[in-house]
C-alpha cells in the first residue's frame, strides 16, 4: 500500500479534474436514482387517475433529469479520463527518465523485460484503474447506498425484502471479488511469463535459426501460452458465475416484491408504482454492488503494477554527482591506487588491488583471459561502477569530485558491444558530439576507417541503421562504434576491445590514425589480441583481477611469464605479431 501512496504526488497537479470528475457523476447518480420516483408518481397520480397534463409535466421532469444526468455522466468521463491519462503519462516519463539514469549496478537489479512491461502495461493498469476509480467508484456507492435509502423512505412495506436479497449479493460478491482478485494476479504473472518468452526469443532469431531450436523454442512459448490460456479462463469463469448468480438473486428479490406488493396492493396499503419503482431501486443496488466490485477487482489488479512501478522509481541511484564539483578542464592522468571492485558485494572481488598510473598523452594497453577483468578497469573510469576500496584519481583529483557529466563529457568511450541506434549514420556518429560539423564528422568516420564502406552507401551518411543494426557487419558496426568516440575528441578515449571484428589492415590504420589524432588524449585500449596493444607506453597484464604484469612490449617481453604465454599461444596460433 506504501507503494500505491507514494504515487499520489503524480495525481497533485490533476487534483482539481480529480475532485470535478466524481462530483459530475454524483450529479448523474442523482438523476438516475430520482427516475423511478418519478415514474411511480407517473403512475399513481398521473395514469392511475387519469391527470394528463400531470403526467405530461412529470415526463418533462423526467427528459430534464436524464439531460442534467448525461451532462454529468459525460462530463465525468471527461475529466477522469483527463486525470487518468496525464497521470499515466507523467509516470511514464519519470520512469523513463530514472531507467535512463540508472546506474549499471541498478540496471542489474532489474531485468529488461520486467522495465518494458514497468513503462507499458504496468502505467496502463494503474490508468485504468484510476479511471474506473474516478468514474464508477462514486457511482457504485453511491447509488447503492441511495437506491436503499429511497426505498426506505418511499417503500417501507418492501423493505424487509432488501434485508434478505442485499447481504446474500454482497455477501457473493465480496466472495467472487476476492477469488477473481487472485486468479487475475496470477494471470498478470502468466502475462508476464508470455512478454519474456516473446522477448528473448525475438532478441535471439539467429541464434535459434543457426541452432536449428525453432521447434523447441515453440514448445516453450506453448507452455507459458498454454499457462496464460488456463488463468485467463479460471478468472473469466469466476466472473461468468457471478453474474447469473447475482441476477438470480434480483429475480428471486422482484418475485418476492410482486407476491409481497400483490398481497399489499389488494390491501390498499401500496400502489402499483411503488412496486416498479421498487423493481428499480433493486436493479440499482445491484448495478451499484457489481460497479463497486468491478473497481475493487482492477484496483487489486493494478496494486502489484503500482508496486513494481514504486520499485523502479524508488531505486536510488548509487552513482551521484560531486555537489561541489571540480570545475578546471579535464586534462586526461588517471591513476589507480590499489582499486578493489566487486559487481555483487557478497562475492569475490573481480579487482583486486589495482594501481597504475597514466600521464595525458600516454596509451595503456589492457590484455589478459577472458573473463580476467580488463572491462572492469575501464568500466570505473566513467563511473559506471564505483570502486569498493582504493581510489582513482584523474589530473591528481578523486574522480567523485568531478561533475558527472563533465568526467563522461570529457571521456570517448566504446564499449565491447558496439550499441546503434535506429537512425542515419550521421545521427548515430554525432551521438557523441551532437555540435559536430560535416568535416568533423568525416574525420572521425576517417579515422575508424568507417569512411570507406560509408562512401560505398547510396545515402552515405544518411544511411538508415535499422534496429539492432542488422543492415550492418559486425565490424562496420565495431568501426561505426569508434567514430562516434572520436567525434568527441575526448580528453580520456576508452577502446574496450572494439576492433576484435575488425580486419587486422584496418586494424592498423586505426591505431595509426589514433595515434596522429589524439596524440593529448589518454588512451586505453583493452583487447585480448598481442597486436593491437603491442604499442602501447604502458602495458597491464591482468590475470583474475590481479595486475600481474605492467611495462611496455618489451619489457614484459623480456621478464614477465604470463605475457610471455600470451605472445607465444598467439604467436603458434599465427597471429600478426612481428609485422
Ligand atoms: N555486470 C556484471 N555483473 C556481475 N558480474 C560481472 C558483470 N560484468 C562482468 N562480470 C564478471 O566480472 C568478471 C570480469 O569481467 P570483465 O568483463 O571485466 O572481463 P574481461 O577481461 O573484460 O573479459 P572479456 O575478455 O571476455 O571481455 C567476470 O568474471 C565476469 O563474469
Amino acid at each position: 500500500m506504501q507503494a500505491v501512496l507514494s504515487l499520489k504526488k503524480y495525481l497533485k497537479p490533476y487534483m482539481p479534474f480529480a475532485i470535478i470528475a466524481p462530483l459530475m457523476m454524483v450529479l448523474e447518480v442523482a438523476m438516475d436514482l430520482v427516475q423511478p420516483t418519478i415514474m411511480q408518481h407517473i403512475i399513481d397520480n398521473g395514469i392511475a387517475k387519469k391527470d394528463t397534463p400531470y403526467v405530461m409535466q412529470m415526463f418533462g421532469l423526467m427528459i430534464l433529469c436524464a439531460v442534467i444526468g448525461l451532462i454529468g455522466g459525460a462530463g465525468c468521463s471527461i475529466y477522469a479520463s483527463k486525470t487518468a491519462i496525464n497521470f499515466a503519462a507523467d509516470i511514464r516519463q519519470d520512469l523513463y527518465e530514472t531507467i535512463t539514469y540508472f546506474s549499471n549496478s541498478n540496471k542489474d537489479h532489474f531485468t529488461l523485460g520486467k522495465l518494458i512491461t514497468n513503462i507499458t502495461s504496468d502505467v496502463e493498469m494503474l490508468q485504468r484503474a484510476l479511471t474506473m476509480l474516478l468514474k464508477i467508484f462514486v457511482r457504485g456507492p453511491f447509488t447503492f447506498i441511495g437506491a436503499i435509502l429511497i426505498v426506505f423512505l418511499t417503500a417501507r412495506e418492501l423493505f424487509p425484502i432488501l434485508l434478505v436479497v442485499v447481504p446474500i449479493l454482497a455477501l457473493s460478491i465480496i466472495f467472487f471479488t476476492k477469488l477473481s482478485g487472485n486468479l487475475f494476479l496470477k494471470v498478470q504473472e502468466a502475462v508476464d511469463a508470455v512478454n519474456t518468452k516473446v522477448q528473448e526469443n525475438l532478441a535471439g532469431i539467429r541464434v535459434i535459426k543457426a541452432y536449428n531450436r525453432k521447434s523447441h523454442q515453440i514448445q516453450q512459448f506453448t507452455t507459458v501460452n498454454e499457462t496464460l490460456m488456463k488463468r485467463n479462463i479460471q478468472a473469466d469463469q469466476i466472473i461468468g458465475i457471478l453474474m447469473p448468480l447475482t441476477a438470480f438473486v434480483v429475480n428471486m428479490g422482484i418475485i418476492a416484491a410482486l407476491w409481497l406488493g400483490a398481497i399489499k396492493v389488494e390491501n390498499s396499503t401500496i400502489e402499483v408504482g411503488v412496486i416498479l419503482a421498487f423493481i428499480n431501486y433493486l436493479m440499482m443496488i445491484m448495478g451499484g454492488l457489481m460497479s463497486s466490485s468491478a473497481v475493487l477487482m482492477q484496483i487489486a489488479r493494478a496494486v502489484p503494477s503500482a508496486n513494481r512501478i514504486a520499485a523502479v522509481l524508488g531505486e536510488q541511484s548509487e552513482i551521484i554527482s560531486a555537489e561541489h564539483p571540480v570545475t578546471t578542464p579535464i586534462k586526461g592522468s588517471v591513476e589507480f591506487d590499489r582499486v578493489s571492485f566487486a559487481y555483487n558485494k557478497n562475492n569475490e572481488p573481480v579487482l583486486k588491488n589495482i594501481s597504475f598510473k597514466a600521464e595525458p598523452g600516454e596509451t595503456i594497453g589492457i590484455i589478459g583471459m577472458t573473463g580476467s577483468g580488463k572491462s572492469s578497469i575501464v568500466k570505473l573510469i566513467p563511473r559506471m561502477f564505483d570502486a569498493d576500496q582504493g581510489s582513482i584519481k584523474i589530473d591528481g583529483r578523486p574522480i567523485k569530485d568531478y561533475d558527472l557529466q563533465t568526467l563522461r563529457g570529457a571521456i570517448g568511450f566504446t564499449p565491447q558491444k558496439a550499441t546503434l541506434f535506429s537512425r542515419t549514420i550521421e545521427e548515430n556518429v554525432k551521438y557523441g558530439n551532437e555540435e559536430a560539423s560535416l568535416e568533423e564528422l568525416i574525420e572521425a568516420l576517417e579515422c575508424s576507417c568507417a569512411l570507406e564502406f560509408v562512401e560505398k552507401l547510396e545515402l552515405r551518411e544518411q544511411y538508415m541503421v535499422t534496429q539492432g543494426a542488422t543492415n550492418l557487419s559486425g565490424g562496420q558496426k565495431q568501426r561505426l562504434a569508434m567514430a562516434r568516440a572520436f567525434i568527441r575528441k575526448p580528453a580520456i578515449l576508452i577502446l574496450d576491445d572494439t576492433t576484435s571484428a575488425v580486419d587486422s589492415i584496418s586494424e592498423k590504420r586505426i591505431q595509426q590514425a589514433i595515434e596522429e589524432n589524439f596524440e593529448d588524449s589518454t588512451k586505453f585500449i583493452v583487447s585480448s589480441k598481442i597486436s593491437s596493444i603491442r604499442h602501447a607506453d604502458k602495458i597491464l597484464v591482468l590475470d583474475d583481477g590481479v595486475v600481474v604484469g605492467q611495462g611496455t612490449h618489451k619489457e614484459l617481453l623480456e621478464n614477465n611469464k604470463p605475457y610471455q604465454e600470451i605472445v607465444s599461444t598467439q604467436l603458434v596460433r599465427g597471429g600478426t605479431l612481428n609485422e
